[in-house]
């Protein structure tokens, strides 16, 4: 049970039975099933955290939603459209919708691109004019924190967390519903990783974006989740509001992986959270009441 289950809102994204296998190299060994009929649903706004021990398939799910890995069986809706039968042009569309952001904020951004042309990109691939690009990235700096002459400099002129925030700012570009966020903090120190997180908790509030949010690291996952998925070997074993599955998990994988994590801060966390779920369920009960009126 979740604390916004009590709105009644079609999910953005549902996952259904998903399978999705790779092959193996040497004479007729069966391929290697990475996720083996997983079901996931994220409301509009909604942060999944999605956590599990490496090699769990984490990362697998995520790259389903984007449409890159091998998806066998099950289905993956997005706004209420099978993604996985979608044509390329419908799957170009799509891409504004749903971003991405990685681990590495070392990586992956273009060395060579200066900050301005970083965001540029996709905001002129997808056909905005050049004045008005300027204006939104302006607009995103803005957003993630970071100065307006960030546009002329180079990525080895800024931090990891820096780095990230561009990383944020370049996914945020189309206005997506959807991030899927692939341990978007494990390559920052401590203090950074809890910025980072914050900026994406207000992103969220001020644009109602959703997040599957990949971690290994389950306090992580409890800062910033409002529901959580754990993965075992390719499998959900246990999903529930952030708070249930974090504070009192059910199924005994679960309760290692969070022995194994270290103690977060659990006031600022509970505050923190119930302002978010409050606020949540007032732009739902907003939501909610103007459909009624349409
Ligand atoms: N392209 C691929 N070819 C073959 N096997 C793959 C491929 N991608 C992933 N796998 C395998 O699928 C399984 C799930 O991988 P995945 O990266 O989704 O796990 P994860 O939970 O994200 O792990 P990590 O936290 O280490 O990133 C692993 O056993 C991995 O080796």
């Amino acid at each position: 049970m979740t604390d916004n289950a009590n709105v009644a809102e079609a999910p953005l994204l549902t996952i259904s039975g998903l399978e999705v296998e790779f092959p193996v190299k040497g004479w007729r060994r069966p391929p290697f099933k990475a996720l083996k009929g997983v079901s996931l649903d994220i409301l509009p706004g909604e942060t999944m955290g999605l956590v599990g021990e490496s090699g769990s398939g984490k990362t697998t799910i995520g790259r389903a939603v984007l449409g890159l890995a091998p998806i066998t069986a099950g289905s993956i809706t997005f706004d209420g459209r099978d993604t996985t039968r979608l044509s390329r042009t419908e799957r170009r569309a799509l891409s504004s919708d749903i971003q991405v952001v990685f681990q590495d904020p070392y990586t992956s951004l273009n060395p060579a691109m200066t900050i301005g042309d970083i965001l540029a990109e996709p905001l002129l691939t997808s056909g905005i004019a050049r004045v008005a690009a300027r204006d939104r990235i302006r607009e995103l700096l803005d957003q993630v924190n970071l100065p307006a002459d960030a546009v002329d400099r180079l990525p080895r002129e800024f931090s990891g967390g820096q780095r990230q925030r561009v990383a944020i700012a370049r996914a945020l570009a189309l206005r997506p519903r959807l991030i899927v966020c692939d341990e978007p903090v494990s390559a920052l120190d401590l203090s950074t990783q809890a910025r980072v997180l914050d900026l994406f908790i207000d992103i969220q509030e001020h644009t109602g974006v959703a997040y599957l949010f990949v971690s290994h690291d389950l306090s992580v996952v409890r800062h910033i989740s409002h529901r959580v998925a754990v993965m075992y070997r390719g499998e959900i074993v246990e999903t529930g509001d952030a708070a249930a599955v974090t504070g009192a998990p059910e199924h005994p994988y679960t309760q290692r992986l969070l022995m194994a994590a270290p103690v977060p801060h659990p006031r600022r966390q509970a505050v923190r959270r119930s302002e978010r779920h409050a606020l949540l369920a007032s732009q739902r009960a907003a939501d909610a009441a103007r459909e009624t009126v349409r």
